[in-house]
């Protein structure tokens, strides 16, 4: 049998597509990703496609290593060589090549939200800006969606004439642009908006790509903006070896799904895809093979109330399985509570692991109580898109220092580190030299290497001094043959003195600072290994200024997920708890009332049949009917989406009445539970192996997987997940927890606190 024989006939139609463009516009979980996969393959496998033709634009970079893996699986060769990845690493990759032709050099740095922020604050101080009339955030947002409508500052300018406030806007837009530059550095938006200048003006550039790339394939169509468009349009306008244009385009979508108007997602692009591209082919999926017919049923009766969509009738052959339920609580407290008892109960009882489950929201805030449940029961989670990894202090001070190293020219990442660790550095002197550095139009760094010469500097010159030989020093080593990039943080952090003034701190806040240092040194260990291409110190940044949270998502891991429905896009869980179901919360207040509703709830609704069609078995909606929102309590009606949804096809629940007590909300008291609830807290029968310790709130005792005592002990070998193996050298027991030292050859001693280490006996 070949892989092909489990398409479907439509699923099969797309997958042996023979050339021009095809639009597969198919609603949730009918294949779309699958097909895209599939085509790749035959292309490699059956028609004879260089895998280096290939380009496939996944939403995330998540996406894209499944895709190439699933590839992979498929072929079993070549997959290293097709290009899968999202539109940010696309454009970088273009760019690296050929940015010299627009005036920035190679080795360009990227700029995340916080630094565009930095930058912003900057900008608005020189042109004397009040940011409490017009703040750094909302001048940002109207940069990315000129940058999204490819309009230059320039012709901002023109199109502001006489209007004061869009005249403010130009002049930041021109002068954060004008700072970027100097700095050698991209923000997010430019990426694509620079590769599509790029390709405007450098023939040979775009000629080089229409070449390479004769076949194209884009994922989650619905949710691409102007630029991307634009980006794509020019991508696959190439010439054939016969002079004509072929437009092997393929791309995917679901207009019911798209939710990143925001951002500026634009709908047409998917609607208007026939007039674009002319002889498109339309495929429709309409079999879902996700989830159960009572979940798919109820998704579809939301849907349909939008208005302007495509008609699609979405079925499945997959079983009616459990009616979706509905709870409604009287407080968020008893919500989460409830959630994450059920939660317990259900993988104690034996029916599923962790990883099986999901808890959506509509924003992150609402994760914060959920979060305090879970560690009070100790369910191992995984919040998606809360603290991002890289946007703490520790490590954006490393990767400062490596841009610093890396690219002279970013004068955000000198400014940052000029005086940390302390070298006695003040605001003073920084201003003195920013202010040499514009008047000799030369970057931060550069004039630091002039302190000698700066006027007004004097003793301070002689505190800079040293930093611009610390940098220049790394820089000579990194050049030294056999260097490996691994070393160079060890020597950053060695040089500066920063390990040493966390180590010496000694407080549990350093000690998570050193651990996440750490957790930075496995993943530029784990880029060195893996790198397709021979890893550089540009390579990894890069790596790293792409990633966002969802691609740190190991299904392999088992612990429950949250995070928001707009990150829950494209992937699927067998269980689906989407909380917060009222009218406030979701919809939210802000599209109620917002200048245009219908369309505001319209995206909405959509966004809540990407919720519902995430779920696979048993999607549990609930709400409850009064909740605190910023220090105020609400009281909510069920969401009007739940309404939507015919009686029949819905189990109400109620929920038990239980006695709460408010004046302990915060502090999550365990008493306020029924005893029936209480039950949960307890493991069911003998946790199965594999499972981390459980800790009940109930009696704060031990009851590990051999009752209250570790199955490792000193001089065993065990397994962590970061550290890999090493020898256990101590055990001693906390408060809550034991406190195991470990020695690992590679990572030195640690000490680790065994319920959350996941030390594993090798034998
Ligand atoms: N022909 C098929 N036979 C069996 N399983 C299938 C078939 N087609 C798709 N599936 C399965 O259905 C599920 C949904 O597929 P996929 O994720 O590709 O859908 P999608 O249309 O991309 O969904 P979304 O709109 O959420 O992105 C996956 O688990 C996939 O493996
Ligand atoms: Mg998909």
């Amino acid at each position: 049998m070949s892989i092909y024989d489990t398409l479907n006939p439509e699923q099969k139609r797309a997958v042996l597509h023979d050339k021009g463009p095809l639009l597969i516009l198919a609603g949730a979980g009918s294949g779309k990703t699958r097909v895209l996969t599939h085509r790749i393959a035959y292309l490699i496998e059956e028609r004879d496609v260089n895998p280096w033709n290939i380009l496939a634009i996944t939403f995330t970079n998540k996406a894209a290593r499944e895709m190439r893996e699933r590839v992979d699986n498929i072929v079993g060769y070549g997959s290293e060589n097709i290009w899968v990845s999202t539109f940010h690493s696309t454009c970088v990759r273009i760019l690296r090549r050929f940015i010299e032709s627009i005036g920035y050099s190679r080795s360009f740095t990227i700029y995340d939200t916080d630094d565009q922020k930095t930058l912003m604050r900057e900008v608005c101080k020189f042109l004397n800006i009040d940011t409490k009339k017009m703040n750094e955030r909302s001048i940002l947002s109207v940069i990315s969606r000129a940058k999204d409508e490819m309009i230059s500052p320039e012709e901002f300018a023109l199109q502001a004439q006489g209007d004061y406030q869009q005249t403010k806007y130009a002049q930041a837009y021109s002068e954060y642009q004008k700072r970027l530059k100097a700095s050698n550095a991209l923000d997010f938006d430019d990426l694509l908006y620079k590769t599509v200048e790029l390709f405007q003006t450098n023939k040979e550039a775009l000629l080089y790509y229409q070449n390479r790339f004769r076949y194209i394939m884009v994922d989650e169509y619905q949710d691409t903006n102007n630029v991307q468009f634009q980006l794509i349009h020019l991508l696959a306008s190439g010439l054939n070896e016969y002079g004509e244009r072929e437009y092997n385009l393929c791309v995917v979508g679901d207009d019911d799904q798209s939710i990143y108007k925001f951002r500026g997602a634009n709908i047409y692009n998917i609607l208007n895809f026939e007039k674009a591209f002319p002889n498109t082919t339309v495929i429709k999926l309409e079999q879902n093979y996700r989830s159960t017919k009572s979940i798919l049923n109820a998704a579809n009766e939301v849907i349909c109330n939008n208005q302007g969509r495509k008609d699609k009738t979405l079925w499945t052959e997959n079983e009616e399985g459990e009616p979706v339920q509905f709870t409604q609580y009287e407080t968020d407290f008893e919500e989460a509570d409830s959630i994450t008892s059920e939660i317990q109960h259900l993988v104690n009882t034996g029916k599923i692991n962790y990883n099986d489950i999901a808890i959506l929201y509509r924003t992150n805030a609402q994760s914060r109580l959920l979060e305090e449940k879970l560690i009070l029961k100790n369910i191992p989670y995984k919040i998606i898109g809360s603290v991002n990894f890289y946007s703490r202090k520790e490590i954006k001070d490393i990767l400062a220092y490596l841009k610093t190293i890396d690219n002279g020219l970013d004068n955000l990442a000198v400014k940052r580190i000029i005086n940390v660790p302390r070298r006695g550095i003040g605001l003073t002197t920084v201003d003195r030299v920013n202010d040499y550095a514009l008047q000799q139009n030369i970057s931060f760094y550069e004039a630091l290497t002039r302190a000698q010469y700066i006027p007004g500097l004097e003793r301070s010159a002689s505190k800079i001094i040293p930093f611009v030989s610390l940098i220049e020093g790394l820089k000579s080593r990194i050049q030294q043959e056999g260097y490996s990039l691994r070393e160079i943080i060890d020597d950053i952090l060695d040089a500066t003195g920063y390990l040493r003034e966390l180590e010496e701190e000694n407080s549990e806040e350093a000690q998570d600072r050193i651990e996440n240092i750490n957790e930075l040194v496995n993943k530029l260990v784990t880029y060195e290994e893996n790198s397709l291409e021979p890893p550089t110190l540009s390579g990894f940044l890069e790596e790293v200024a792409l990633v966002s949270d969802i691609d740190n998502l190991n299904e392999e891991m088992n612990h429950i997920v949250l995070m928001t429905l707009h990150s829950a896009k494209g992937l699927e869980f067998p269980y689906v708890y989407l909380c917060g179901m009222e009218e406030g919360i979701f919809p939210g207040y802000m599209s109620i009332f917002a200048d245009n509703p219908v369309e505001e709830i319209e995206e909405e609704r959509r966004l809540c049949y990407v919720g519902f069609t995430r779920a696979m078995k048993r999607l549990s909606l609930t709400a409850a009917k009064q909740r605190m929102i910023r220090g105020e309590t609400q009281y909510n009606k069920p969401s009007r989406f739940i309404n939507e949804i015919p009686r029949y096809m819905i189990k109400m629940n109620t929920a038990s009445p239980r006695k709460v007590q408010f004046s302990k909300m915060s502090n999550d008291s365990i008493s306020d539970k029924s005893p029936g609830i209480l039950d949960f807290d307890k493991p069911a029968s003998k946790p199965q192996a594999g499972y981390r310790p459980y800790y009940t709130a109930e009696t704060k005792q031990f009851e590990g997987t051999k009752m209250g005592t570790l199955d490792y002990g000193v001089g065993d070998s065990v397994k962590h997940v970061k550290f890999g193996v090493g020898i256990v050298t101590d055990i001693t027991k906390g408060g809550k927890d034991y406190e195991v030292t470990v020695d690992f050859p590679k990572f030195g001693i640690k000490k680790l606190l065994s319920t959350f280490a996941n030390l594993i006996k090798i034998d």
